[in-house]
């Protein structure tokens, strides 16, 4: 972020204050007076002027009554938050329900050729390069591994992209390709992705609606044994190959992603399973091939 950026934001929080103290009815003293910050110190805040810290943040946020993510969130809208409320007091279980339910009714069943477009999401080591060539030459679609098709639209390897673009710039890249194959295959194709790309809500969302998602799974030993034989530990934490350092650090990244792997529409557990047993799997997992052009 520019120093100009982060100035833009002064004004917009400042603003978000003075709102949230006008719905809660509240002078500039009393908020003052309940958060501890002084009023002159609230005005230049509201005025866009105070660069104010963490701290007073969620001083003045708690005597506005509601959390410091609240106070910087977009404006609330009503009919959002009151899902929300609804959604917050569900399980993990019933959250899925809900996700499924909703997205039958406005989800994402209109994308042309949605199911017949498969993404093979998970973990390194989950079998997505190994069947999902296999898959696609099976029914005769094209194999692409969207890595080598975001560093095709970027012009350059992946650990340039990374050097020169940074985190923002790899997801950017990887929102084009994302669109590019989805347009560029209305009669199948068969993907890989990366294993974080189910970590950013908005290429989730893309991949999500415009194809068919399966999770490989596997339990952290059989991920850490399949990456180690292939001599690449991107992206656990070691120097030193399957250290304990690194299965540890593997669990902490499948724990942390298994909810949102999840959400995939299906899943195939390749643990202790063949190759040859794991594509038979897969196989039953995804939508029957359409005939071209029948639509
Ligand atoms: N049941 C199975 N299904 C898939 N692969 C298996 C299975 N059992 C063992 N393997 C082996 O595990 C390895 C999986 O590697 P592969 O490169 O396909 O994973 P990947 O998900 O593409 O990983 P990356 O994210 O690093 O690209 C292969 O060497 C494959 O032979
Ligand atoms: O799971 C991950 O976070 C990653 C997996 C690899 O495919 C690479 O995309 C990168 O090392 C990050
Ligand atoms: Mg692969």
């Amino acid at each position: 972020m520019t120093e100009q950026e982060a100035r833009a934001i002064l004004p917009e929080l400042g603003a978000r204050v003075r709102a949230w103290r006008a719905r809660r009815g509240m002078t500039r003293k009393q908020l003052a007076g309940d958060s501890g910050l002084s009023e002159r110190f609230l005005a230049d805040v509201e005025s866009g002027k105070g660069n104010v810290s963490i701290n007073s943040l969620e001083a003045a946020a708690r005597a506005l009554n509601i959390t410091i993510i609240e106070l910087l969130q977009d404006a609330p809208r009503p009919a959002l938050a009151r899902l929300n409320g609804l959604l917050a007091r569900l399980d993990d279980n019933q959250l899925d329900q809900a996700y499924q339910v909703l997205s039958a009714s406005f989800g994402r069943g209109d994308e042309r050729g949605r199911e017949q477009r498969i993404a093979l999401i998970g973990l390194r080591g989950a079998g997505k390069s190994t069947l999902g060539a296999q898959l696609a030459a099976e029914r005769g679609i094209p194999f692409v591994e969207l890595d080598r098709e975001i560093e095709r639209e970027a012009g350059t390897s992946m650990n340039e992209i990374l050097l020169l673009h940074g985190q923002g710039g790899y997801r950017r890249y990887e929102r084009r390709a994302l669109f590019r194959i989805s347009e560029d295959h209305a009669d199948g194709v068969v993907m890989t992705t990366g294993g974080s790309i189910v970590s950013e809500r908005e290429t989730f969302d893309l991949l999500q609606s415009r194809f068919y998602c399966v999770w490989l799974k596997a339990n952290p030993e059989e991920h850490m044994s399949r990456v180690v034989a292939q001599g690449d530990m991107r992206p656990f934490e070691s120097s030193r190959g399957a250290t304990r350092e690194a299965l540890d650090d593997l669990r902490r990244i499948l724990t942390s992603r298994e909810a949102l792997y999840a959400r995939a529409d299906a899943v195939v557990d390749t643990a202790s399973r063949t190759v040859k047993q794991s594509l038979k799997d897969l196989e039953r997992a995804v939508p029957a091939l359409e005939a071209k052009g029948i639509k």
